[in-house]
């Protein structure tokens, strides 16, 4: 089932809607010319809505395998109250679940410290509800009211995360005093890359949220530069349209273009290894590049729940490669046209895919890259401004230096 209304409300951009036990997905596939909620039921759903793309975003991918297992999981407990055995059926079914959406995309580590929580979740309360002298159905109702608790908490502390962070990275750019313009009037503007705000995460954005936060500041940051990230173009379709949103003043630009008069890049991440790498959307490495070239900032935004300590670097992260065909054609979405006209002859939006190359040819299509922590300025969380020691040059992800 799925709820759509062409063309944009005005209405705040929630790339979820929870009202428990039922869950919706904005499907960022059609985003901007559509917005279209799709229902996510079973785990199977869930696992497909990550998969193909529907939505995205490192933290918004943990929380929608959480809540899109959570949903299905009480239906299952439902259909199964009473019967002997069922809690062990809930149990088997909320592990069988827990495997099965670790297998959806396998760079964003958010989704694995997801799976983590919920997989110890369930063996303690395995263990604690088997202890107790509650009947079946008891045990029943007291573990999906747990884990479904757990799943509610990842999706309201990412939208606290990302206000925390937002504060302390926008602290952190007007820390920096950038002088752009000739009247060193304090203004300047940032490039960022992908998508990091509402759109993939459960709210308010990681690097889209600093720029949200510093632009709502009002002490200096005055523009925007987004590049289209090909070949999903979460630049042209998500962070364009967060922005026109948002009334923050941006330009979109191609992903080769860096003429830009920017101060600062600021993107985000899928996976920070313990000594400073990072998996980011392909394009990012030589945005680093390029910084490093031009002498300006090179600013990583990420939740903890992105950094990953069991890694030591960036060659260890698995880089996830996708369909040739996402590079092969442009998708887009085809407005004028008789032929797209309804019933009421009003113009619906059409989603077209357009070849932009033969399927014959050869292709490669990584989703991420890797840059190295020599390239970056500084790692922003929510609990600190991650900054290289300046006697080793290096990271050091365990503690937080401002
Ligand atoms: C807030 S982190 C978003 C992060 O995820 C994106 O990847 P994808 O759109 O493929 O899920 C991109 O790497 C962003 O930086």
């Amino acid at each position: 089932m799925s709820s759509s209304d062409s063309g944009f409300a005005s209405g705040t951009l929630q790339s979820i809607l929870w009202e428990r036990p039922t869950l919706h997905v904005l499907d960022q596939l059609v985003l901007p010319m559509e917005k279209k909620y799709i229902k996510v039921e079973t785990v199977q759903d869930t696992f497909d809505v990550i998969r193909n793309m529907n939505v995205r975003g490192a933290p918004l991918i943990a929380i929608v395998a959480a809540l899109g297992l959570a949903s299905h999981l009480v239906v299952f407990a439902n259909e199964n109250s009473g019967n002997d055995g069922s809690f062990d059926k809930v149990l088997d079914f909320s592990i069988t679940g827990i495997k099965k959406l670790r297998l959806s995309r396998p760079t964003a580590v958010n989704l694995f410290e997801a799976m983590d929580i919920l997989e110890q979740l369930v063996e303690s309360l395995k263990l604690d509800l088997n202890q107790s002298d509650k009947s079946e159905q008891e045990k029943v109702e007291a573990f999906v009211n747990e884990f479904v608790a757990k799943c509610e908490w990842m999706k309201d502390r990412d939208i606290a995360d990302n206000l925390s962070m937002g504060n302390l990275g926008s602290e952190y750019l007007i820390s920096k005093h950038y002088k752009t313009n000739a009247d060193q009037s304090g203004k300047f503007s940032v490039l960022t890359h992908c998508n990091t705000g509402s759109l993939a995460t459960a709210g308010y954005g990681t690097a889209l949220g600093i720029i949200r936060s510093c632009y709502k500041a009002n002490l200096g940051l005055d523009h925007v530069y987004c590049t289209e990230t090909r070949p999903y173009n979460q630049g042209s379709r998500l962070t364009a349209f967060e922005l026109d949103h948002d009334k923050i003043p941006y330009t979109l630009i191609t992903d080769s273009m860096k003429t830009a008069p920017i101060k600062a890049i600021i993107v985000g991440a899928d996976r920070v290894c313990a000594n400073g790498d990072v998996a980011n959307k392909i394009g990012t490495f030589q945005l680093s590049l390029i910084a490093n070239h031009y002498g300006i900032d090179f600013i990583i935004a990420a939740p903890t729940t992105t950094i990953d300590l069991s890694l030591p670097s960036g060659s260890h992260i698995p880089i996830e490669s996708r369909s040739s065909s996402e590079i092969l054609t442009a998708s887009g979405t085809l407005i004028e046209n008789d032929s797209s006209s309804n019933r009421n002859n009003e113009k619906t939006p059409q989603r077209v895919s357009v070849a932009v190359a033969p399927d014959s040819f050869n292709v490669w299509n990584p989703a991420f890259d890797v840059t190295p922590a020599k390239y970056i300025t500084a790692i922003v969380t929510e609990t600190c401004v991650f900054l290289k020691d300046p006697a080793t040059g290096e990271f050091d992800l365990s503690s937080c230096k401002k």
